[in-house]
């Protein structure tokens, strides 16, 4: 089936101009949603509980900061930005109660009702814009005058307007500069956990890794390694997502070109599809979900290790060193882009 797309002609800006927003969250996606509405004429208010480390960095950038609950009470639209994890409580203690007919709760990933952590009442609008891509990069792309593609859901529509109010939305923070595809809150997120996990951090990360490990482990320098397994991919992925997989082809050279078609095959081969299609039951059964929910409900402590661990890789001491010599690749990746 044909995906139904929406650009900024397809939009109404003024219908998100004239509701006032609650952002819940200000972290990757939130500092992005909001500070773009904000730049397209929208009145925002960002909700983080008392003592939460975002507050500064939002009343640094001229934001007026709330209570979740306040800024949830004063919202015609309250867009869900706080960690999935966080979200159940924070709908239950902050968000439920003020929840009246005809408002709208919107999320940036539909985890939460999917799977049934969040059940909001039927007299109001439930709506999703998620941004196909980390949420410092919304912003920026923003600023430059572009965009990051966004999908696009309606889960419940009690006024009628949802849909429109949603394009308006997506308008707003510049995905449909991009396009906005109309989806399901159940696609949107079985997709989004697949692919993160499959492809874009879990099979990246490993791919990189693995090769890293490779050479270095039969002796060749961590730099030239560094340089060929992690540094080269972002400009090899720029020719793909520029003209696809064969226009990187018609730019590398044909021996690079014969030992894709004879070698890649070796490396992602069926047992990895097969791993690929078992990591997508357990999305789509929710087993992965009901994990992940656990293991932050225990304190995250595969998490934690997991991660300490990916820090203490030996490519990330390479890396350093070696983006320290060039002053363009660091760019850092702060709230204004
Ligand atoms: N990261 C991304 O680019 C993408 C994320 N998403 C989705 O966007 C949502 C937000 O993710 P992400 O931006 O990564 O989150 P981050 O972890 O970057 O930021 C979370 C923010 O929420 C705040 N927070 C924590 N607990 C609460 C609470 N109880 N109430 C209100 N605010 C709270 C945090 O404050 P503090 O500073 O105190 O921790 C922080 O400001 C998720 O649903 C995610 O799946 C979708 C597309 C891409
Ligand atoms: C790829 C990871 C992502 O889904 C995203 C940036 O789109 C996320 O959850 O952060
Ligand atoms: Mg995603
Ligand atoms: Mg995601």
């Amino acid at each position: 089936m044909t995906a139904e797309v929406f650009y900024d002609d397809n939009a109404d800006l003024s219908i998100i101009q004239g509701k006032k927003v609650a952002v819940l969250g200000y972290g990757s996606q939130g500092h992005a949603h909001a500070l773009s509405l904000r730049d397209s004429g929208v009145d925002v208010v960002i909700g983080l509980p008392e003592g939460s480390k975002s507050r500064e960095k939002a009343q640094e950038q001229g934001l007026r900061v709330e209570t979740p609950a306040d800024a949830s009470a004063w919202a015609d639209v309250t867009m869900v930005l706080a960690p999935d994890t966080a979200q159940r409580k924070l709908y239950a203690e902050a968000i439920e109660p003020n929840l009246t007919a005809g408002k709208a709760l919107f999320f940036g990933h539909g985890l939460n009702i999917r799977y049934g952590f969040i059940t909001p009442p039927a007299n109001v609008d439930v709506a999703m814009v998620a941004p196909k891509g980390p949420g410092h990069l919304v912003r920026r792309q923003y600023v430059d005058g572009k965009g990051v593609p966004v999908l696009v859901a309606v889960e419940q529509d009690a006024t009628g307007e949802a849909f429109p109010l949603t394009l308006s939305y997506a308008k707003a923070i510049g995905g449909l500069r991009a396009g906005g595809i109309k989806t399901t809150f159940k696609e949107e997120t079985e997709t989004d956990l697949f692919g993160e996990q499959a492809v874009l951090c879990g099979g990246a990360s490993a791919l990189v890794q693995t090769g890293f490990e490779v050479l270095t482990e039969a002796g060749y320098a961590p730099e030239i390694a560094y340089f060929e397994c992690l540094h080269e991919l972002k400009l090899i992925v720029d020719l793909m997502y520029e003209g696809g997989i064969a226009r990187m082809r018609y730019s590398v050279s044909d021996t690079a070109e014969y030992g894709d078609y004879s070698r890649g095959p070796r490396v992602i081969d069926g047992r990895v599809k097969e791993e690929m299609k078992r990591i997508l039951s357990e999305v789509q059964s929710g087993e992965f979900a009901r994990e992940w929910i656990a293991e932050d409900d225990n304190g995250r402590p595969n998490f934690t290790k997991w991660r300490q661990e990916g820090a203490a890789h030996p490519i990330e001491e390479t890396g350093r060193k070696l983006r320290g010599m060039m002053s363009w690749v660091d760019r850092p990746i702060t709230e204004t882009a």
